[in-house]
């Protein structure tokens, strides 16, 4: 398979910069043995020439506005270039949480008309991000069904993943920025249109990250702004390794379950992607030593839920693992 083309070097499109090193992630046709041995091992790659999302790759917004539909869909909004998630549900066990961004419920041409009118501002600005269901018009479904389903529901057998939960569907400002998280789901990461440059950090960085408590809104979300990291507070932010590549329309972004990752939208054009949500598989009967990373998050997450339930108030958590360890270990 020839070589694929190399992406736009990120000094072409002014991205943010940052401190800490970076690799980049090995970009390979999927056919090569090592974009194979990377996927078995859950380690990211981007993958070319998959055609996953070949059918849409014609999408922009004028498209989509004739085809998908009259259903509302969830558009977020936020005061800066930051998209931080927060889980709605756990927001009134923490009373002094500032909601970083709204959400809307807006039509599709309600949506493209706030996209031209938010055009150039900087007080404000709109991230839709929604599940594509069988809402949407007859064209959306027919680039839908001519995904190439036939290739990742290989990719699924062969890695022995759980379902398919959902495709999400991201139309992007020029610029926005989804803060660094992890996700507790494997992520086939489609660009369909425009540019995205992703950092990722493997799980075993996850002390050097220091995510939100589990009972928090901003739960799997790390609480260092990369901006102006508060080294008095997050000290081992300093040792952080990271991993880096930019997307082009077509790459496919192979982002393991639990790897940390923080995309950025190139301040060039708008950005279209499209995203492959798988559970985890079965947790393998016969566990093996030493534990990954990747169990280990799940187990302190486990016991961060268990403490949280014993104790009924989250401010006691603390507390009480300091009790524990402190001196001893
Ligand atoms: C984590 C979060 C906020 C979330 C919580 C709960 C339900 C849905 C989602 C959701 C969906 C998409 C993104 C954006 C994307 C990064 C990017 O492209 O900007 C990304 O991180 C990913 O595709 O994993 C982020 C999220
Ligand atoms: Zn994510």
């Amino acid at each position: 398979m020839a070589e694929p083309k190399g992406p736009p070097s990120s000094s072409k499109i002014e991205m943010k910069k940052y401190s800490f090193p970076v690799k980049p992630i090995q970009r390979l046709c999927w056919t090569e043995a090592t974009a194979d041995h990377l996927m078995t091992h859950e380690e990211p790659v981007v993958l070319t020439d998959t055609d996953l999302v070949q059918s849409a790759l014609h999408w922009d917004l004028s498209y989509l506005e004739q085809n998908m539909g009259p259903a509302k869909h969830t558009v977020y909004v936020s005061k800066s270039r930051y998209f931080m998630y927060y889980d709605e549900r756990k927001v009134n066990d923490f009373p002094s949480f500032k909601e970083p961004m709204k959400k809307r419920e807006w039509t599709f041409s309600k949506f493209v008309d706030e996209y031209k009118s938010h055009e150039g501002r900087t007080d404000e600005y709109l991230y839709y991000q929604d599940a594509l269901t069988d809402t949407v018009g007859s064209g959306i479904k027919h680039d839908f069904v001519h995904f190439n389903w036939h290739w990742v529901s290989e990719r699924k057998k062969r890695y022995n993943w759980g379902q398919l939960t959902s495709n999400l569907l991201l139309i992007s400002q020029p610029g926005n920025i989804t803060p660094c998280h992890y996700d507790e789901q494997h992520n086939f990461f489609c660009q369909v249109r425009g540019l995205k440059r992703c950092l990722l950090f493997a799980p075993d960085q996850y002390d050097k990250l220091y995510p939100y408590p589990v009972a928090h809104p901003c739960d799997r979300q790390s609480q260092v702004d990369f901006d102006s990291p508060d080294f008095e507070r997050f000290p081992k932010f300093k040792e952080i390794e990271g991993y880096e590549c930019i997307l082009s329309p077509g790459d496919v972004l192979y982002i393991p379950m639990y790897w940390w990752h923080t995309i950025e939208t190139s301040p060039g054009e708008l950005s279209i992607s499209i995203t492959f949500w798988y559970r985890g598989g079965p947790v393998p009967s016969k566990i093996t030593y030493p534990l990954s990373s990747q169990q280990k998050v799940a187990i302190t997450r486990n016991i961060e839920k268990m403490l949280h339930e014993a104790l009924q108030d989250h401010n006691e958590v603390g507390p009480l693992l300091h009790m524990i360890c402190d001196g001893r270990y």
